[in-house]
C-alpha cells in the first residue's frame, strides 16, 4: 500500500498525520459553548460535522457535541467515517471546502470527549505488580499466585475521570505508617502517578454474554493515554482485604484524543511468552494477540523521568475486555478500561513514583536541584506517547497531562 499524504502542510512526516486521525471534543474562545467533534490533523484540529457537511455527506455522528453516538455507532461505521475522513485530508477537490473548518491546535480547548460510563483499572504489567508487591507485602511472594492465570483488575470511579489539564486537588483521608499507632486524617504525603493506557469501548454487548478476545475490535474503539493519580499513604492503609478505593478515586486524567485501533494496526506485536498455560478464554498463543508496541514518556516539570514501554504488558487489551466480561457483565457504550500502570524491567521505564524511587528511599533528581520522593504542590505530571504507524509514520497519542494543587 502506497502512503496517503494530506494537502494540508503540516501533516506532512507529523504523528498526527493521516494515518491516525484520532477523535476529540473541541470548543474555541469565540464560541466557548459550543462543543463539537473534531479530528487532529497536523498542528490542526478539523470541525469533523463541517468537513462531513462541506463534503455533501452530512453524518449526526460527527454533527454532535461528543463522542458517543459515533462510539455506539460500531465497527462498520467507524471503517466508513474513517475512510471518509482519509479521502476529504488527502483529496486536493476538498481543500478548499475544508480549509476554512481547521482551527489552529492552540486555539482549541479540549474536552473529556465521551461520557465514561464504567471505568476498570488492571494491573497488568508484571515488572510493576512484582515492584508493588515487595514495596507493599515485604517478605511475601511479590506476584500472588493468582496473577498469571488471570489479569487482576478493580472498577474504579468513572465520574472522577478528567481531561487532560483539569487541576488534580491532593486528597484528604487517612493515612496510618506501619510505625504508627493509630491513623490519622489529612492531606496525602505520598501523592503519586500511574502511566497507563486506556480501551475507550463503544460497542455494547448484551448483559450474560461475555465477550471472547476476538471480539476486541468489534467492540473497542479506540486508545488514549491514563494517569491513574494514586495516594499511596491512604491506599497502603485502606486497601485490605477489598483492593484500591479512596486512594485512586479522586482523580484519572485521561488524554483528550482517542486514537482510532485501526490506526494501530502497525503497532500490534507479540506480548510477552505466557509461562504459565492461560485457561481457554484467556489462551492468545496461536491467535492473534493485542500486544501494542506504544512508547510511552513520563515528565514531571517538565523533566523526563521514565520511558515506559507498553509492548511489555503481559496481559493485553483483549484478555481484559475478555476478563472483565467472562461472568457476563455486560459492555455499555462509554465503558473505559485501564491497562494498568506500565512499567518496563529497568529502572528508567518505571510508570510510578512510587517504583522509580523505591518507597521515597531514593528520590528523583531534577534539574533544579531539588528531588521528589513523591508529587509536591504545583508540580505538573505529563504523559506522552507514539507508536509505530504504516511506512514509517508514527502515530501520537498527544499528552495527559495535570498539575498538583494544595
Ligand atoms: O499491589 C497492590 O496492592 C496495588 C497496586 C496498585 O496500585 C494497583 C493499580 O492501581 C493497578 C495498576 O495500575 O497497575
Ligand atoms: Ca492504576
Ligand atoms: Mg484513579
Amino acid at each position: 500500500m502506497t502512503t496517503a499524504r494530506s494537502w494540508l502542510a503540516s501533516a506532512q512526516d507529523s504523528p498526527f498525520g493521516v494515518h491516525n486521525l484520532p477523535y476529540g471534543v473541541f470548543s474555541t474562545a469565540a464560541r466557548p459553548g459550543r462543543r463539537r467533534i473534531g479530528v487532529r490533523i497536523g498542528d490542526f484540529v478539523l470541525d469533523a460535522g463541517g468537513a462531513a457537511r462541506a463534503a455533501g455527506v452530512p453524518s449526526v455522528l460527527l454533527d454532535a457535541d461528543s463522542l458517543g453516538p459515533l462510539l455506539a455507532a460500531g465497527r462498520p461505521a467507524w471503517a466508513q467515517i474513517r475512510a471518509g475522513l482519509t479521502a476529504w485530508l488527502t483529496d486536493e477537490t476538498y481543500r478548499n471546502a475544508l480549509s476554512p473548518l481547521l482551527v489552529p491546535v492552540a486555539e482549541a480547548t479540549m474536552h473529556l470527549p465521551f461520557e465514561v460510563a464504567d471505568y476498570v483499572d488492571f494491573y497488568a504489567s508484571e515488572h510493576h505488580a512484582t515492584n508493588l508487591g515487595r514495596i507493599f507485602r515485604p517478605g511475601a511472594e511479590p506476584l500472588t499466585p493468582n496473577w498469571k492465570h488471570l489479569p487482576i483488575g478493580y472498577h474504579g470511579r468513572a465520574g472522577t475521570v478528567v481531561v487532560s489539564g483539569t487541576p488534580v486537588v491532593r486528597p484528604h483521608g487517612q493515612r496510618k505508617a506501619p510505625t504508627d499507632a493509630v491513623p490519622d486524617f489529612g492531606p496525602t504525603r505520598r501523592l503519586d502517578i500511574e502511566a497507563e493506557v486506556g480501551f475507550v469501548v463503544g460497542t455494547p454487548s448484551e448483559l450474560g454474554t461475555p465477550v471472547p478476545m476476538d471480539g476486541f475490535a468489534e467492540h473497542v474503539f479506540g486508545v488514549c493515554l491514563v494517569n491513574d493519580w494514586s495516594a499511596r499513604d491512604i491506599q497502603a492503609w485502606e486497601y485490605v482485604p477489598l483492593g484500591p478505593f479512596l486512594g485512586k478515586s479522586f482523580a484519572t486524567s485521561v488524554s483528550p484524543w482517542i486514537v482510532p485501533l485501526e490506526a494501530l494496526e502497525h503497532a500490534r506485536v507479540a506480548p510477552p511468552a505466557r509461562d504459565v498455560e492461560p485457561l481457554p478464554y484467556l489462551d492468545d498463543r496461536g491467535g492473534e494477540p493485542w500486544g501494542l508496541d506504544i512508547a510511552m514518556e513520563v515528565r514531571l516539570n517538565g523533566h523526563t523521568v521514565s520511558r515506559p514501554p507498553f509492548a511489555t504488558m503481559y496481559w493485553t487489551g483483549a484478555q481484559q475486555l475478555a476478563q472483565m466480561t467472562a461472568n457476563g457483565a455486560s459492555l455499555r457504550t462509554g465503558d473505559l478500561f485501564a491497562s494498568g500502570t506500565v512499567s518496563g524491567p529497568a529502572k528508567e521505564t518505571r510508570g510510578a513514583l512510587i517504583e522509580l524511587t523505591w518507597n521515597g528511599e531514593d528520590p528523583v533528581k531534577l534539574p533544579d536541584g531539588s528531588t521528589r520522593a513523591f508529587l509536591e504542590n504545583d508540580d505538573e505530571v505529563t504523559i506522552t506517547a507514539t507508536a509505530p504507524g504504516p511506512d514509517g509514520a508514527v502515530i501520537g497519542f498527544g499528552e495527559v497531562t495535570g498539575r498538583v494543587l494544595p
